[in-house]
């Protein structure tokens, strides 16, 4: 049975997470346990809520090095929401700028558009190379977020003693008022979504078993 922690650091729809996993039939743990977080097949980064406090609340139990680690050992990792946006350089959030973990070159701000959040079902951009979206490239998925990363580069983690040079990223993008934004992103074990797979029905159950089935 596949074995997947959902990293509980407070912050987070954890129970719909682990709940949409078991449901695919997995072993999924809710739990901040390095050891576990790290052994684990799969690793599920959530978010909900601001983004300097979901960083400082990862780092207060070491989810940052726990990341490090499983991408340094070649682990998968997926965030999503937050999960997605701590993984970029920076967000620019309630007025305070904030350090992400730089696993993605790009910074994350304010949705430009008349109505935010952007909450709702919507589309995706797909990368004709994306693994998650695979067969569900025209499905629409569940978003509510009210900040976004407009760009992403392949960041450079030899900080971290992290080789993934010659690793292509492939971004998908989602249009919402006048902006164009990550609505995934994958590049080797890394992979995020914007938007929520465990609220988004059958086609988000397919993007984790599109994940799962990467491992
Ligand atoms: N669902 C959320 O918590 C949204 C995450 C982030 N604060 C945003 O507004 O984009």
């Amino acid at each position: 049975m596949t074995k997947i922690v959902v990293f509980d650091y407070g912050f987070g729809n954890v129970r719909s997470m682990v709940r949409a996993l078991a449901n695919l039939g997995a072993d999924a743990t809710l739990t901040s346990d390095y050891r576990q977080a790290l052994e684990a097949d799969g690793l599920v980064v959530p978010g909900v809520g601001a983004f300097a406090a979901c960083v400082r609340g990862l780092r207060q139990v070491s989810g940052d090095r726990v990341i490090y680690d499983r991408i340094r050992a070649d682990r998968p990792v997926l965030g999503v929401c937050v999960g997605l946006q701590i993984m970029f350089d920076l967000g620019l959030e309630h007025g305070e700028n904030a350090q992400g973990l730089g696993l993605i070159g790009g910074t994350v701000a304010p949705l430009d558009a008349p109505v935010v959040p952007h909450m709702g079902w919507d589309t995706v951009q797909a990368d004709p190379g994306t693994t998650l979206l695979r067969g569900i490239e025209d499905e629409r998925f569940y978003y509510v977020h009210s900040y976004a990363a407009m760009n992403a580069e392949p960041a450079d983690l030899s900080r971290e003693q992290i080789d993934l040079d010659g690793v292509d990223q492939h971004v998908s993008w989602c249009e919402y008022g006048n902006s164009h934004f990550v609505a995934a992103y994958e590049r080797g074990r890394i992979a995020a979504t914007q938007f929520h797979p465990e609220k988004s029905g059958d086609a988000g159950a397919q993007l984790l078993r599109n994940w799962i089935a990467s491992f």
